[in-house]
């Protein structure tokens, strides 16, 4: 890893540093010896010592004398990163190799890479973007060709929390490393697939930027297509950040809207009032910030289908929601039943795998003949745990920053690529073709739109 970064984080007074960035940070200096200046930027006025408390929060257990080190060098510089002179000024505090991390909404974003592109910028220059990037597939593209005059693009780094969750990795070992799995991950075993990732959680007051984006583009856009990349690509014998990118990248290239129908193939919903875990939520369109006119969706579920031998007329379903009564988050392949078997009674079920993402619980329902009736098929499940790792999902992604290593970062023809697939979505919701449904928050979503998913 390199050592003696400086990590200039953008935003460094809002909502995703407080609870994700710093957090996986903490993390990872508590794991690996890596010496690092942290300074935050915002327009927040805050002093070094506020600053140095917040870091100070999360640097707990990195070991002495690293943790003092750590501590005494973060500063808090106040500024606004969109003037010329406040960004020079901020990239003259940083050193020769600073890491600029935009935790900034994507419409800032683009204006401070406007500015940064009109100055002198130190040649070990790193940039990390939050998701979402870009606001559509044009924006994504605009902003791709920006970048890639400001810095080579493997010193970009844009960021996807999902590729650095052990959960989501697992799809690696799991896929490539098992005899037993691979030469039956296609369309001739796999029946469908579903990718869910159903949190209870609401809005947590982040209507600011939850409201203009919803979770299509929340949520689908960006991490599931991840996941699905790393369910559906093809073998790999090697992870890298040419080998995995190229075979994440090839995918997608391949996915769009099943059957080329968004109204069939997505449905979008948003919550009204309703109990959570005993705790009551007002409906999203009373929360404050929101604007209910806009019509932004809570949940939202899209089919798409994979052109290529190997998923050719297999649907994968992707679903995303808030305040749902059930976190159900997971990778589901259901594979197809097998025939019947004369002298055993019952019909086989159909098997399945199940990777569960936050609890990185591996199951697989396999039928059996039964110990009662040895004649009989029965399903069971058979359960495997992941042991937890040390780091957090951006303790994982910034060690790959640290590290010179982007294979963990979304490229930019991939982030391109995840945009047009939902594009098609996006413009018949914005044309009303797809009507916004209503569940009360703490249940499981409307009804009927299993019965009513295509494929
Ligand atoms: O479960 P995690 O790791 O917090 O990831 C889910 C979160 O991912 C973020 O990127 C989304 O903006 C949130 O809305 C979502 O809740």
């Amino acid at each position: 890893m390199t050592a003696a970064a400086t990590l200039l984080i953008l935003g460094a007074d809002g909502d995703l540093t407080k609870r994700l960035l710093l957090p996986g940070l903490g993390t990872l200096l508590a794991a690996h010896e890596v010496d690092l200046e942290v300074i935050g930027s915002g327009l927040t006025e805050r002093t070094d010592r506020e600053w140095r408390e917040l870091v100070a929060t999360v640097f707990e257990s990195v070991p002495e004398p690293r943790r003092t080190r750590l501590l005494e060098s973060a500063r808090y510089i106040r500024g606004d990163a969109t003037d010329a002179d406040v960004l020079a000024g901020l990239l003259a505090a940083c050193g020769d190799t600073p890491i600029v991390f935009f935790a900034l909404p994507p419409a800032v974003t683009a204006r401070v890479c406007l500015v940064l592109d009109g100055l002198d910028v130190p040649d070990g220059l790193r940039l990390a973007l939050e998701k979402p990037f870009g606001t559509d597939r044009a924006s994504a593209k605009q902003l791709n060709a920006l970048l890639t005059r400001i810095v080579p693009e493997r010193r970009i780094y844009r960021i996807d929390h999902f590729l650095g969750r052990a959960t989501v990795l697992n799809l690696l070992g799991t896929r490539f490393a098992n005899r037993m799995i691979e030469p039956v991950w296609h369309r001739g075993a796999i029946e469908r697939i579903e990718i869910v990732y159903d949190e209870t959680l609401g809005l947590e007051g982040r209507a600011g930027y939850y409201d203009g984006t919803g979770a299509l583009v929340d949520m689908i856009q960006s991490h599931l297509l991840a996941v699905l990349a790393l369910v559906a690509m093809d073998p790999i014998d090697r992870v890298d950040e040419v080998v995995l990118r190229d075979a994440i990248a090839g995918v997608l290239r391949d996915t769009a809207v099943w059957g080329e129908d968004p109204v069939a193939a997505s449905r979008r919903a948003r919550y009204v009032a309703g109990e959570v875990d005993g705790r009551s939520l007002p409906a999203y369109a009373d929360e404050p910030g929101v604007d209910p006119d806009l019509g932004t969706e809570t949940l939202a579920q899209v089919v798409v289908a994979i052109d290529t031998d190997r998923w050719r007329g297999v649907p994968f379903l992707l679903r995303s929601g808030k305040a749902l009564g059930r976190a159900r988050k997971l990778v589901r392949a259901v594979f197809r039943p097998a025939e019947p078997i004369e002298g055993l009674e019952g019909t086989p079920r159909s098997d399945w795998i199940e990777l569960d993402l936050s609890s990185g619980e591996v199951q697989v329902g396999l039928t059996m003949n039964g110990g009662g009736d040895p004649f009989a098929l029965e399903q069971t499940t058979l359960v495997a745990r992941q042991v937890p790792g040390a780091l957090l999902p951006y303790g994982e992604v910034l060690k790959g920053i640290l590290s010179d290593d982007p294979t963990l970062s979304i490229r930019g023809d991939v982030a391109e690529e995840c945009w047009r697939i939902v594009e098609p979505v996006a413009a018949a919701w914005r044309a009303g073709r797809v009507p916004l449904e209503e569940y009360p928050a703490g249940s499981d979503g409307p009804d009927g739109w299993r019965e009513a998913t295509p494929g």
